[in-house]
């Protein structure tokens, strides 16, 4: 039973799937998809439960949510194994992810008071009152690399403004889907207010073109969302919030700890395998002995970074990619960089055959002469000489994206002229360019997204903001406007 709809757990009606351990190959998961039938019954459902839902008022939704908050508290071993399981991450950083899930209870009731909510201001006409109202029926659609945080992160904030939920999860993580399916359930959400669907592109599809979804909140590739983009458009009345990829830059410029920048990229650039969408993707390393120097730590250390299965002891830094299929995708690339000029100064292979595991790889992609603007998801960091701060810069925008960039450099003055002229949504200053808060706003600009930020600024886009000028009995004013008489 694999599908959540109208508040009963039913089997798929399309055709069999399964999810795999990444790092086993092992088949944890199997069942069917969705059909576009069922989407069709997930979507009535939802907006059946969408009025009830709203009308039960702020503070009753709330207790659901908190009492669903409980239900993470009391699972977060078990979420944290899942996504373990089924991502092939290290279990210390889906402990971090289940946690987010948590914290994101507190953040989105904040967010919820702060950008959306309720005022009124007394005017000379009666009271100008300022209240939010959902869309109505909203669709989620999830990516792999944070199976549970990131679509909690629409979802959360979607039902505490009263929006009913159809849920898409990623074809390669349903099990981690599953499991907060049930956790919604056992905290007593209404029939219908949260729906699963399970599947794959025609399931996906079937979902975003349904006639009746408000809105629909992305998180995933850039090529995904381009396609969402552009059928959404000529829908002027529906919402659509795009959180894509990036092809994000580091920059690096008179740094005396060596030691630390090297920590700082590394934490950058092969967290969760590279495959975070803040994760630095290109390294500019200022010419001379200084960025000699800095280079030759920097291999020396990503050679020495363990890579390992989701439960190995001691822990590894890296896990397992998502599938094999994305770690030959990475050799790939490799290959493409040194056939277009690129110098392997450490070579990411591919570790065991049928497993994601791969090795961190670093190439020096200096003497590319067009480098492609590729998000390459996964532990390969390009680097790129430059022998002036203005070239760097120059470089680092010469992108289509814009989500995440950083530098790492011991004068202010050098932050403040980079910060001026640096298009990306999530500019840092000597700190890791992953691992982002959510009490800020999350997005990008350009091919990394479409100016609806997540986390502290998603309240902003499951609501709509409706004014109001009201006054308790029907008055006339002080002075007529010329001309009348009564
Ligand atoms: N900006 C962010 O907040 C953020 C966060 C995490 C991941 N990402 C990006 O996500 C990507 C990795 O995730 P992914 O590979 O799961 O993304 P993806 O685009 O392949 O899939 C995301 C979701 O869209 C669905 N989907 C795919 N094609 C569809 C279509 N034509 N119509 C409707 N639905 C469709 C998938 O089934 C999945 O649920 C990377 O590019 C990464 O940078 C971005
Ligand atoms: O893979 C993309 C997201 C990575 C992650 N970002 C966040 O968690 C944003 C904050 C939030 O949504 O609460 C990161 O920056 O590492």
């Amino acid at each position: 039973m694999t599908q959540f709809i109208k508040g009963q757990w039913v089997p798929g009606l399309g055709h069999d799937v399964t999810s795999k351990n990444p790092a086993t190959n092992e088949v944890i998961w199997s069942s069917k998809t969705a059909t576009p039938e069922q989407v069709n019954t997930a979507v009535d459902a939802a907006r059946d439960a969408q009025f009830d839902w709203f009308m039960l008022g702020f503070d009753a939704r709330l207790a659901i949510v908190e009492a669903y908050r409980t239900q993470l508290e009391e699972n977060k071993a078990e979420i944290a194994e899942v996504i373990a399981q089924e991502t092939g991450k290290p279990q210390w950083e889906t402990a971090t992810e289940a946690g987010a899930m948590i914290g994101k209870i507190g953040l989105s009731v904040a967010a919820y008071n702060k950008r959306t909510g309720y005022s009124e201001n007394d005017i000379p006409a009666g009271r100008a009152v300022l209240r939010h109202k959902p869309h109505g029926v909203v669709a989620v659609f999830g990516p792999y690399n944070f199976p549970g945080h990131l679509p909690n992160g629409h979802i959360v904030p979607a039902l505490l403004a009263g929006n009913t939920v159809i849920f898409k999860p990623s074809e390669l993580t349903p099990k981690v889907a599953e499991l907060m399916l049930k956790l919604w359930e056992k905290a007593g959400l209404p029939v219908g207010v949260i729906n699963l669907v399970q599947g794959e592109l025609e399931t996906g599809k079937a979902l975003a073109a349904h006639p009746q979804i408000d809105g629909l909140f992305f998180t995933g590739s850039s090529r995904t969302g381009h396609i969402l983009h552009q059928q959404y458009a000529g829908e002027p009345g529906k919402i659509l919030a795009l959180e894509m990829g990036g092809n994000n830059p580091l920059i690096i410029k008179g740094v005396e700890n060596t030691k630390a920048a090297v920590h700082d990229i590394i934490q950058s650039a092969y967290i969760s395998s590279g495959q975070r969408c803040t994760c630095a993707r290109r390294l500019y390393v200022e010419k001379g002995a200084q960025g000699d120097a800095l280079l030759e730590l920097l291999a020396s250390a990503v050679k020495q970074i363990k890579v390992g299965a989701w439960n190995a002891q001691p822990q590894p830094f890296m896990g397992s990619m998502i599938s094999e299929v994305a770690a030959k995708g990475m050799v790939e690339a490799q290959r493409n960089l040194l056939n277009l000029g690129g110098e392997s100064l450490v070579e990411l292979t591919h570790l065991e055959a049928g497993t994601g595991l791969v090795s961190p790889g670093l190439i020096d992609v200096t003497n590319v002469i067009e480098l492609p603007d590729e998000e390459y998801f996964g532990p390969l960091l390009q680097v790129i000489r430059y022998s002036d701060f203005d070239e760097a810069i120059k470089l680092a925008n010469s992108t289509r994206y814009g989500l995440s960039a950083g530098i790492l450099a011991d004068s202010r003055e050098d932050y403040d002229y980079f910060l001026a002229r640096i298009r990306a949504g999530i500019v840092n200053w000597n700190k890791q360019i992953t691992g982002a808060s959510g009490a800020a706003p999350f997005g990008g600009v350009g091919a990394s997204g479409n100016h609806r930020a997540s986390a502290f600024y998603a309240a902003d886009y499951c609501s709509y903001p409706v004014s109001s000028v009201e006054a308790d009995v029907v008055s006339l004013p002080a002075n007529l406007s010329p001309g009348l008489s009564l």
